[in-house]
């Protein structure tokens, strides 16, 4: 298709977004429909070249940078009124070129409830199989490492688990043993509850990161990226009903012959609805646009897991990433060997994890949390009635996750130089509530498209969040009483010993809590009576050719990390496109 270049004025499909899910779907329609031309219109540049990108160790560092949106929240209340920065690349591969490289997957129950919230075919068996053409799932150590279900091969994103986990990374799974986890070495097979290694999206090779750019390669001609471009709406035909295309920053506009995808992400896709006449009327008109198609749920249901962590002085003789942060030579030792692609600091790419349902952690006295998750729930939602179902019903359904990672990872930021604590190295444990009651939201503020959503994910905001992210948080203290755990460390820096009364974690809880990276649910595919923004073709309700394929369609949180799922939505995405339109 050599007519296929960036410089025309129409295309067939026009992706808006190249990140995560956005280039998954542009490939795949590239490759099954390789007459029509493809284009994908990404706000960043290319990245290919950036070394914190690439290697894995560096994840982490392009964080708050050029490559990151870093989307404020509004002050959060119940969460001592801070503003929490949601980190989003804004860079070809979006948020997989930034992400922690995590490759897990949620459970059976998880995936089934989509398609029971609504949306035939959106199940288990289905989400299954497109998420296993994903990976390459590569082994350095065989099947003592992982099993054999629940990994795919020959996709385009290589995934591998660590291959010389530190000592406090091991000591963590046998702590969690010894807390009655069962070593779990196939939990990507849809029932992660357990303790164990999980993969990393990297490759061995040559040890860099594997994210959605991997996808490219496969591509055809008819597939074009245009960098540093970003969207400003979608338009819309006279009747409001089809998208004709799109407007970009600056006044050009590209015609869509058949489609216009978004793929913008959980945060950004409500804000091209909106900025495009389509969304609540309120929001609308508070903003002063008018309003095309009435679509309520438009930026609603917006929901993330809640983190938490302890960090742990490691002793003297165990070697952590955190050397890489204050000893220049050792740091530069440590580049050079992973440029050789020798063993090196900077190909740490995985950690250790472990899931659980609250009775593991807290035995009876779960009932008072359980108390707590009727109370938060809203009767009259088919989300919450979901949510509350998996943690009273359902065993295979975890509703913890906790994850042991190297260096430190506190809410204060690695200490300053000149400060108590510099110059040493740390294990953190994370914690994460994997369904907790908030439903936020995020809307745009006013119709100026450089200015940046009003996001409110409402953390903290329920009964039942608050006690189970202070649990989660009282349990990691003991995880890391719990032994061989306590052979690596001096001391626990975060929270440290002045945290001890049900006040005091309750404050430290307020003062700490994180987003753990996942928004999503923002353009719900639920019916539209139910809050839905898409059906389940994922086409946006009322205008025929415009569909959302990215994180945001997740209409109920899912236990784990949320790429492979993202991942599999696109896959899944690209099937029913090209079947729509092959010819
Ligand atoms: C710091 C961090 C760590 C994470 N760690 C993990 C992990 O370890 N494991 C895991 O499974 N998940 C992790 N996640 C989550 C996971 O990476 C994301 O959920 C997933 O990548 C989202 O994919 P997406 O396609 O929905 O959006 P994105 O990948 O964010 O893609 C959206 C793209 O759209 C572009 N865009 C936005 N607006 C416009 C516009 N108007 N015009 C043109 N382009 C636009 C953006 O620049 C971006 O490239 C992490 C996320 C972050 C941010």
């Amino acid at each position: 298709n050599a007519s296929c270049r960036s410089d025309r004025s129409d295309y067939d499909f026009i992706v808006v977004g190249g990140g995560t899910a956005g280039l998954a779907v542009a490939t795949r329609l590239s490759q099954k429909l390789p007459n029509d031309c493809i284009l994908v219109i990404e706000a960043g540049p290319d990245g290919r070249e950036e070394q914190r990108i690439y290697v894995p160790g560096l994840r982490g560092t392009t964080l708050g940078g050029q490559l990151d949106w870093a989307l404020p929240t509004v002050p959060q209340d119940a969460a001592s009124n801070r503003t929490i920065t949601h980190n989003r690349g804004k860079v070809l591969g979006g948020s997989s070129a930034l992400n922690l490289l995590v490759w897990n997957r949620a459970t059976i129950k998880e995936f089934d409830a989509w398609e029971e919230l609504g949306s035939p075919g959106w199940n288990w068996k289905n989400m299954y199989s497109n998420m296993l053409k994903v990976e390459n799932f590569q082994r350095a150590k065989g099947e003592a490492q992982y099993g054999r279900e629940g990994i795919g091969y020959g996709g385009p994103v290589n995934a591998a688990l660590i291959e010389n986990p530190p000592i406090h990374l091991r000591n963590g799974i046998l702590a969690l043993e010894n807390r009655g986890f069962r070593e779990n070495l196939q939990s990507l097979n849809g029932n992660n509850i357990g303790t164990m290694y999980q993969p990393a999206a990297n490759r061995l090779s040559n040890h860099t990161r594997s994210y959605s750019v991997d996808y490219l390669p496969r591509a055809g001609p008819n597939l074009v990226i245009l960098f540093n471009s970003t969207v400003r709406t979608v338009n819309l035909d006279d009747n409001n009903s089809k998208t004709t295309g799109v407007l970009l920053i600056g006044g050009r506009e590209i015609r869509a012959k058949k489609e216009v995808i978004i793929s913008a992400g959980s945060l950004l896709s409500p804000k091209i609805l909106e900025l495009s006449g389509i969304g609540q009327k309120d929001i609308l008109s508070k903003a002063g646009i008018k309003q095309r198609v009435d679509l309520p749920g438009v930026g609603e249901n917006l929901q993330d897991h809640l983190r938490i962590q302890a960090t742990y002085e490691l002793k003297q003789d165990i070697l952590g990433l955190d050397i890489l942060k204050y000893n220049a030579t050792r740091a530069a030792i440590e580049l050079d060997l992973w440029r050789r692609n020798l063993t090196s600091l900077y190909q740490y790419a995985g950690s250790a994890y472990g899931f659980t349902k609250w009775d593991t952690v807290l035995g009876k006295s779960q009932d008072n949390l359980l108390r707590l998750a009727n109370q938060s729930t809203d009767m009259s939602n088919i989300i919450d009635r979901k949510k509350l179902q998996f943690l009273t019903d359902a065993k295979s359904v975890p509703d913890l996750q906790l994850v042991f990672s190297d260096g430190y990872i506190g809410t204060r930021g690695y200490p300053k130089n000149g400060t108590a604590g510099y110059g040493k190295q740390y294990a953190t444990i994370i914690a994460g509530v994997m369904h907790p009651f908030a439903r936020g939201s995020v809307h745009i503020n006013g119709s100026d498209v450089a200015t940046n959503p009003i996001i409110d994910p409402k953390f903290l905001s329920t009964p039942y969040d608050l006690e189970a992210l202070k649990q989660a948080a009282q349990y990691l203290r003991k995880i890391s009483q719990t032994p061989p755990y306590p052979d690596v460390y001096v001391k626990e820096f975060d929270p440290g010993n002045v945290v001890l009364t049900d006040a005091q974690w309750e404050k430290y809880v307020r003062d700490n809590v994180y987003t753990f990276y996942h928004p999503l649910g923002s353009c719900a595919m639920l019916p539209k009576k139910d809050g839905g923004v898409v059906d389940p073709s994922l086409r946006v309700y009322g205008v025929e050719n415009l569909r959302i394929v990215d994180a945001s369609v997740i209409p109920i949180i899912i236990s784990g990390n949320i790429q492979t799922a993202v991942y599999g939505i696109a896959e899944r995405a690209a099937t029913i496109i090209v079947e729509k339109y092959r010819s």
